[in-house]
């Protein structure tokens, strides 16, 4: 013979409230969510029916219970045993189990959540069907009891049903006034009935985003928006608004949106509804259709939700693309703010990618410019794809009227591929160093000869800078001296490479770049197509050859923007008050 499952209560409620809730406070939700619905049923039955929830909350320091009346549809004393009383049983599903519209509960357990606060739950009712008033007083051992009020007790009770929550021994703050106000507005400001607490009324007739947005953002999220983009998607009955952080947010921060499920909060740190990149953008939303999770506090990753983020995703992006056709000032604000999403995303996604070409400024050796005006100038863009090859290159190449461009950071050479691959190959081209260095040619003999003699007087102050001279030949004839660092190791992986390649050529010349390094840190590279360092070659003096060499040290080190050491500001000190003691005469 067929047997049915006993339920221990007591395990259940552990479960509930250990497992499935993270907190005590859902109680409130829950209540809130079955007043509500109570309405939504009763408004199906009599579309003129009142819908309000009165919501009486222990005084502090006083004793008593907590009550929530309706003016929902009531039950009869039938359903109050087959509802209230069955676990897992819910007048929110349709015959085939699927969730009913409109309701908000759906799972026929959440009424146990009262006794995550409540010693004893008593429920008073009138069904709006008809028939006599009932009582029901459960514990939370499981035992109920079921009273008809068919005599003088019943008589002045409305269609609606009263919920009395006798607190629990240590709970009695669930349900004391400031914490019950608190929890009532958190859930449910936007609820679409009227909710007061100890006579105040806490709902607001629209959301309180509609208004004014960027007012309402400032308050959710605790700092004023940079915009507020309205979002929608019909589909599945989402409107809302997705802020754009003014800046500040890290792209590997977790997503924290609001979420309200058919105007009731799920939570404000929810997850996946937008894409990764749009790790700057806080939505808060309100969805018919999105699924909660049996706690209700997440929601549920199915199809529905990866489809809104799409679209959502879809939204924001539209957006940045009108801003930068209406407001240049503003996109570009907006993305220095947050470069790295807006990079990440240009990998992928092309109008985004015009969009960094155009606002982004990248480090070039024409200083800070957009990839856009960078191309117009050069054509192509020679790059290297590291911060520290640039900063040894870009004076090199400044020198040699070379454009170059630094694309060592986050997805930078991923967007130049990109850039290659919509443009084709003319529009970017990585750049070896064996390039750059290879167009410093070698100097006249003679002069060579002549300067490495004078260059011996200085070498006190050449090792004073961790520094070795080594004449050159290059281009602009105005440029006396370039500062390279370390770039020996580069040198020697490049000519080692070279080698294996065997091109004499390069082997050749970068062998002689190789050969002549001493281990110092720096190299100071003389152009002796300088007409200044070309008379160096020919000075006799030795503390004028000294002075000379620290001077186009000082003003190398300048030229290449590096960080001024205090030693090198001495140095700077030292040879500019000489040298203006010499052109004033003092040497005469
Ligand atoms: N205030 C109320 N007025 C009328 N009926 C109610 C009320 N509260 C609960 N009920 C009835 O009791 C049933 C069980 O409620 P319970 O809160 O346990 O589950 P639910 O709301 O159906 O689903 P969920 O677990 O998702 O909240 C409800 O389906 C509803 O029919």
């Amino acid at each position: 013979m067929p047997h049915t499952f006993g339920v221990d209560l007591r395990g259940i409620i552990d479960l509930l409230s250990h497992h499935l809730y993270s907190s005590p406070r859902v109680y409130a939700r829950e209540l809130l969510q079955n007043a509500v619905d109570a309405i939504t049923a009763r408004r199906a039955l009599q579309p003129d029916a009142p819908g309000e929830v009165a919501i009486e909350p222990i005084e502090p320091g006083a004793s008593g219970a907590l009550r929530i009346t309706d003016t929902g549809i009531g039950l009869t004393e039938r359903e109050v045993h087959d509802l209230l009383s069955t676990l897992g049983r819910t007048s929110k599903r349709d015959e085939l189990g699927f969730a009913r519209q409109g309701f908000l509960g759906q799972f026929g357990v959440g009424l146990l959540s009262a006794f995550l606060v409540a010693e004893r739950v008593r429920l008073v009712s009138r069904s709006a069907r008809g028939g006599p008033a009932v009582r029901w007083t459960a514990d939370a051992t499981g035992e109920y009891e079921v009273e008809v009020l068919d005599d003088a007790a019943g008589a002045g009770v409305p269609v609606g049903t009263t919920i009395e929550l006798a607190p629990r021994r240590d709970a009695e703050h669930w349900l004391e006034r400031d914490v019950v106000r608190a929890l009532v507005v958190e859930y449910g400001e936007l609820l679409p009935v009227r909710v007061a607490v100890a006579g105040e009324v806490v709902t607001a007739d629209a959301p309180p985003w509609a208004e004014d947005a960027l007012g309402y953002g400032e308050r959710v999220l605790g700092v004023r928006p940079f915009d507020a983009i309205p979002v929608e998607v019909p589909a599945v009955g989402l409107t809302g608004v997705a802020y754009v952080l003014p800046g500040g947010v890290h792209p590997g921060a977790r997503q924290s949106h609001r979420v309200y499920l058919k105007r009731m909060l799920v939570g404000d740190a929810i997850e996946g509804l937008l894409p990764e990149w749009a790790y700057f953008v806080r939505c808060v939303v309100d969805s018919s259709a999105l699924r909660p999770t049996a706690s209700r506090e997440s929601l549920y990753q199915d199809e529905t939700l990866l489809a809104v983020r799409e679209e959502l995703g879809r939204q924001v992006r539209d957006w940045l693309v009108r801003l930068d056709a209406t407001s240049p000032d503003r996109t570009a604000a907006l993305l220095d703010a947050h470069h790295l999403g807006i990079k990440s995303l240009a990998r992928v996604d092309d109008e985004m990618l015009r969009l960094v070409e155009r606002w982004l400024p990248f480090e070039t050796t024409d200083g800070g410019q957009s990839l856009r005006q960078f191309r117009r100038r050069h054509g192509a863009v020679a790059y290297v794809a590291d911060v520290d090859e640039f900063r040894q290159l870009a004076p090199v190449a400044h020198a040699q009227g070379m454009g170059l461009l630094n694309a060592g950071y986050a997805y930078d050479a991923e967007i130049m591929d990109r850039l290659v691959a919509l443009d084709g190959p003319a529009a970017a081209r990585r750049v070896a160093p064996t390039e750059v260095l290879a167009a410093l040619g070698d100097p006249e003999p003679a002069v060579e000869q002549a300067l490495r003699d004078r260059l011996r007087l200085a070498a006190d102050v050449l090792e004073r800078h961790d520094c070795e001279a080594v004449p050159r030949d290059f281009d602009p004839g105005s440029l006396p001296a370039l500062l390279v660092t370390n770039v020996e190791g580069e040198r020697r992986r490049d000519a080692e490479q070279v080698g294996e390649q065997a091109d004499p050529l390069w082997a050749e010349l970068l062998g002689s770049l190789v050969s002549d390094g001493s281990g110092a840190a720096q190299r100071l590279v003389l152009n002796c197509r300088n007409p200044l360092v070309r008379r160096l070659a020919g000075l006799d003096d030795p503390a004028l050859v000294e002075l000379t060499v620290e001077s186009l040290y000082v003003h190398a080190l300048l030229q290449a923007r590096r960080p001024m050491r205090p030693k090198d500001t001495a140095a700077l000190n030292r040879s500019y008050l000489e040298l203006l003691d010499r052109a004033v005469g003092g040497h005469a």
